[in-house]
């Protein structure tokens, strides 16, 4: 079989940047205002550090005000609660991301649940979850990482999903169970793979469209792809890269890419896959949060 088509990550996500862009600039043209998004940083993960800088680059990139608020890893719950409220309050401010995991002696729900849902550009607030599993995507902010998945699913595979076998390898709120909600909105056959599923290569091996969002390097091998199906790995591994140098790492997903490429119809590389998609619908959510809260029309959907 001739390998799978790459499904190229980053320039989809730039060519959302620069429709995000430019429609910032309208925005900023007509009514002289900037989408604002804050992220609020706890704690120094090298890893998280990474990701926040990356956010407020492409915010400035794509014209909007970004806000930094980087708090010690000791800071107590109460304080972070409080300036989510104070973020809450601030008209200037039309997003807020709390980047997560939060340490652990702060309640991630807790915090969660008081960032005002229509501020709320992660789609983790119970209100825009809700919205996505009622089937009222169009009102809700829906989960970057999901939605940039569908993304490039409907660029790789046009409008044909209705009917397609999915497997979402994970269950978690931030991608499994959104990327689950979103597939299903799209009529595809969903099924939701765990821990606790019984034999995962045969569940997989059934799929046309493979989303593995699981946390464990290279888990998914080759010959559990189905011939010519569609791969979207979201996994993000920072593993040791002696080959690169003494202490050096790189990032591989949870699929076994040179083994799978060999299989799939399609897929996604890590890195250049899905990460660059997430930061570009970060923004996407921002600019349709800052719309709404100044009570403008609704611009057409990316997906
Ligand atoms: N590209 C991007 O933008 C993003 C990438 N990520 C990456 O995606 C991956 C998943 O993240 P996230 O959803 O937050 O992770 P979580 O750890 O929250 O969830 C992992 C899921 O995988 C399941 N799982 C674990 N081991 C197995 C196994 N052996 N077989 C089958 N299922 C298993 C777990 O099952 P159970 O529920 O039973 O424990 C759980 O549902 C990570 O690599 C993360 O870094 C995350 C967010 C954004
Ligand atoms: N509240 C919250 N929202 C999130 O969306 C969120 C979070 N917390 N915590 C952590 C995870 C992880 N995540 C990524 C974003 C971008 C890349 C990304 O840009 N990846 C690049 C590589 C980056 C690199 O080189 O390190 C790529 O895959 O090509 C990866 C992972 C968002 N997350």
């Amino acid at each position: 079989m001739t390998d799978a088509r790459i499904i190229d990550g980053k320039a989809v996500a730039a060519s959302v940047r620069d429709e995000i862009s430019s429609r910032a600039a309208g925005l900023l043209d007509a009514q002289g205002i900037r989408p604002g998004l804050a992220v609020v940083l706890v704690g120094e993960d090298p890893a998280s550090q990474v990701y926040v800088r990356n956010k407020d680059r492409t915010a400035e990139a794509c014209g909007f005000n970004s806000i930094k608020h980087t708090l010690d890893a000791a800071t107590p719950e109460a304080d972070v609660l409080a300036l989510v409220e104070t973020l809450n309050n601030d008209p200037a401010v039309h997003g807020i991301l709390v980047q997560l995991p939060l340490p652990k002696h702060i309640d991630e729900s807790k915090v969660l649940r008081l960032i005002k849902p229509e501020k709320d550009v992660d789609g983790f607030h119970p209100v825009n979850v809700g919205l996505l599993t009622t089937g009222e995507r169009d009102h809700a902010l829906v989960p970057c990482t999901p939605a940039g998945s569908l993304v490039l699913l409907k660029r790789t595979l046009g409008d044909t999903l209705s009917g397609q076998n999915a497997v979402v390898v994970g269950r978690s709120n931030i991608v499994g169970k959104p990327m689950a909600s979103l597939l299903l909105q799209e009529s595809c056959t969903v099924t939701v793979a765990h821990s606790r599923t019984r034999d995962l290569p045969d569940v997989v091996r059934a799929a046309d469209i493979v989303v593995a969002a699981v946390g464990r390097p290279e888990m998914i091998r080759g010959d559990w792809i189905k011939p010519g199906a569609t791969v979207i790995d979201v996994g993000i591994n920072r593993v040791p890269a002696p080959d690169l140098g003494e202490g050096k790492n790189r990032l591989i997903g949870d699929v076994a890419f040179d083994e799978a490429v060999q299989h799939a119809g399609a897929i996604t590389p890590v890195p250049g896959g899905v990460g660059p998609m997430t930061i570009a619908m970060l923004m996407a959510n921002t600019l349709t949060a800052a719309r709404r809260q100044l009570g403008l029309p609704e611009e057409t959907p990316l997906f």
